[in-house]
């Protein structure tokens, strides 16, 4: 039996049910987080929920817990379902309201944590490397609707899912409305030049990804010169190596854009290396879920 929190409530899976009325349903007004757990600790949960909180307070949503008590929640989820590896879905809703689309008719968020055992990614995505097409379809500009806030309108991201889906391709690559790289439809891009990893900044338009964070730490520790850097896609076609980052996906290599290979066609070493020191890291950091 899995168990969701509903509004105060642990409910069953078949029980886990929101109001039709709600403007999460009605409007995509809402926020969402997507967190692992590895092994009895969740990884960096207090970077995605102070990120959950950012969003929320950049569309003037309250959040009605605090956020020390809503990381207890997702713990409490993730006990109830029995789980120490896993994934953590956390929606924050605008509510329950009337049909028109001012949030001034919803009095109250609503409030979903999911937890449930992860589809891992397929071995063969990081053994053999992905190929990325393309979109026709842009990361909105942050004046029209930010990228930076992980909200519920996510039909942009599906958009491009389906397209490069459409194409033949595994994932999308988006540019912003000026022509440059931003990321995948739910992941960061990184490329790997004469040794140095270059990400794009989030100015372009995009999710500041706490995978993306914990690469460019890594990185650091282990003298792999990184920065942010605004990219073209020539960038990426003449790239040496490039890979994704996300919580679902953590490094996946991409061996070809667009028809074009990327290095020898194959994974490449400091992709590898940073999947490896990436894969460590989440085995020995995290918040224990055991109380
Ligand atoms: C647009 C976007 N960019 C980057 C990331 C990576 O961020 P993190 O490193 O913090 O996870 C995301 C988050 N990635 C994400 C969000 C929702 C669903 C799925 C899925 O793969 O089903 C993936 C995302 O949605």
């Amino acid at each position: 039996m899995a168990w969701v929190f509903v509004d105060g409530d642990f409910v069953s899976k078949e029980e886990a049910k929101l109001s039709v009325y709600d403007h999460g349903l009605l409007y995509g007004d809402g926020v969402f987080e997507g967190i692992r757990a590895y092994e009895g600790k969740v990884f960096r949960l207090r970077e995605h929920m102070e990120r959950l909180y950012a969003s929320a307070h950049a569309i003037l949503l309250e959040v009605p817990y605090s956020l020390e008590d809503f990381e207890e929640i997702v713990l409490e989820t993730l006990r109830r379902n029995e789980l120490a590896t896993g994934y953590i879905r956390i929606v924050v809703t605008r509510g329950r309201g009337d049909l028109g689309l001012d949030p001034r008719s919803c009095p109250r968020a609503s409030v979903v944590v999911i937890a449930e055992p992860l589809a891992l990614f397929p071995k063969e995505l990081y053994e053999k490397g992905i190929r990325l097409f393309t979109v026709a379809v842009r990361r909105p500009r942050q004046d029209i609707l930010p990228p930076q806030v992980k909200s519920l309108n996510y039909l942009n991201n599906v958009y491009a899912k389906v397209q490069a889906r459409r194409a033949g391709y595994d994932e999308a690559l988006l540019l912003n409305t000026e022509g440059y790289v931003t990321e995948g439809s739910g992941e960061n891009i990184f490329v790997v030049k004469d040794g140095a990893l270059l990400t794009p900044p989030p100015w372009v338009g995009i999710l500041k990804g706490i995978t993306r964070a914990a690469v460019l730490e890594l990185a650091k520790e282990r003298g792999i010169p990184a920065r942010e850097e605004v990219l073209t896609l020539t960038d990426v076609y003449t790239a040496d190596e490039v890979f994704l980052t996300g919580t679902a996906a953590e490094i996946v290599p991409v061996v070809e854009v667009d028809g074009r290979t990327i290095g020898a066609g194959k994974p490449g070493p400091i992709t590898g290396e940073l999947l490896e020191a990436f894969r460590a890291l989440t085995r020995t950091e995290g918040v224990p879920i055991a109380p």
